[in-house]
């Protein structure tokens, strides 16, 4: 059995859906397919929740529109039963006439979740059209997590226990990726781009042969090709380094999506849904490590620096609360780096959450920020390569270990 990811850019439009199923016709029943929301439609739902939660009915009504005619348009070029996708538009027209009644991570996972769900039924019922034998799964019944929106936790022995009768050996099964449910009954979200980590969590549950992620990339590449010109495809690379380059931001992979893969041994390809007979990348349990250079550029960076306002060091009673601050404020620590007396650290500059995270921080703190950087990451750095991307950039802050250096940087171009 194997287990299928379709992300956004390759169910985007009616051409999209289309050559999905052609790849998947070719599979046997039994086979998991995991699909995210289409396109971009993440960032618009999470716009439509913004509308909405600080009502603005006029804008929110605007969102809901786009949203409606975005997938209108797509199945207007399929043809299918998709009942169930204006049903699911209803459904969230009608939740948005009354007024939010929970907290804005809570409404975030209830609208932005409905994204997959309509992604799936217009797969679902595309699929079946062509007579292939589908069953379309509800992610939030299979998924369990706690309670924590945007971000839900995964209990595993109770998802293990219910992935493993929810799985028909005699159809595709088309399912949601990145969303879940809290045991009460609320749905969750796992954290932006979590539909990799869906896949595996299917994977490590079914015991599944192999996980392919299509991408609309040949497979995982030395650099984000949006950014360097001459990239070189890595056709084999182990659990370790992958892990690696998905932790420091290669955004090609989720990065909690290799371990519970690696746990059981299950080898993850990376993939070209445009050239999909090629054999793109397989990431497993090899010996070698990368020989090459890998590069990983995050933009939109805040370097945080944080000075005690008495006398004290920057001491585990002073970390201590400095986590505590950062957990408190939902917010994740690319880089960190101290001195005696102050405390640097960089995160994304996410507006959800940075300037809350800022006004927490100040209680205790003497705070500076700086805006607009950039987080270089190389994994098997030289010298030449670090100097190739300090060209025009000016260096704030530099971290080396072994196999990895990471440099804070503010472009001069
Ligand atoms: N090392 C890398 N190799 C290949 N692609 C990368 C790498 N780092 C970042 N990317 C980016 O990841 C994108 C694919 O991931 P993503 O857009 O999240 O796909 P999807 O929405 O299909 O899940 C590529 O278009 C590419 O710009
Ligand atoms: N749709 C979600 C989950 C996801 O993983 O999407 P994609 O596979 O398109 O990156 C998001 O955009 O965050």
């Amino acid at each position: 059995m194997n287990v299928f990811k379709f992300g956004g850019a390759s169910v985007k439009d009616a051409a999209g859906v289309q050559n999905l199923a052609g790849i998947v016709q070719d599979q046997g029943k039994g086979t998991v397919i995991v699909v995210s929301a289409m396109g971009k439609m993440t960032n618009a739902l999470e716009e439509l929740v913004r509308a909405y939660v600080s009502q603005k009915p006029a804008e929110t009504e605007e969102h809901l529109l786009a949203i409606r005619a975005y997938h209108e348009q797509i199945i207007h070029e399929l043809t299918g039963n998709f009942d169930r996708v204006y049903q699911t538009l209803d459904n969230l027209s009608n939740y948005l006439k009354k007024a939010p009644a929970s907290t804005y991570d809570e409404v975030y996972d209830q609208i932005v979740s409905l994204g997959e769900i309509m992604s799936t039924q217009i797969v679902a019922a595309y699929l079946a059209e062509l007579g292939v034998p589908t069953h379309w799964a509800d992610a939030r019944q299979l998924i369990a997590t706690d309670t924590t929106f945007r971000e839900g936790q995964v209990d595993w022995e109770e998802t293990n226990r219910r992935i493993s009768h929810a799985v028909p050996k005699n159809a595709v099964t088309v399912t949601q990726g990145f969303i879940g449910q809290t045991p009460d009954g609320r749905t969750t979200t796992l954290g932006r781009e979590g539909s990799d980590y869906t896949a595996a969590i299917f994977a490590y549950c079914l015991n599944a042969k192999s996980v392919t992620i299509w991408k609309d990339v040949p497979g995982v590449l030395n650099a984000d090709p949006k950014w360097f010109d001459e990239t070189v495809l890595l056709e084999k690379i182990t659990y370790q380094d992958a892990i690696e380059l998905a932790y420091y931001g290669a955004t090609v992979i989720h990065p909690k999506t290799i371990k519970p893969l690696q746990n059981k041994g299950i080898p993850l390809y990376v993939r070209s849904f445009i050239k999909p007979e090629a054999p793109g990348t397989v990431i497993g349990n090899y010996e070698q490590h990368l020989l090459i250079p890998s590069f990983i550029f995050k933009i939109n960076q805040v370097l945080i620096s944080l000075h005690p306002t008495d006398f004290s060091f920057i001491a585990e009673d002073n970390l201590s609360r400095i986590f505590g601050r950062f957990a408190q404020a939902g917010v994740k620590i690319n880089l960190m780096q101290n001195t005696a007396i102050s405390f640097s650290v960089v995160v994304d500059n996410n507006p959800d959450r940075v300037p809350d995270l800022l006004e927490l921080l100040k209680q205790d703190f003497r705070v500076s920020y700086n805006q607009g950087l950039e987080l270089i990451t190389i994994r098997y750095y030289d010298q030449s390569t670090i100097d190739r991307v300090l060209v025009n950039k000016r260096l704030l802050l530099e971290q080396k270990s072994r196999y990895t250096v990471q440099l804070v940087v503010k472009d001069l171009g």
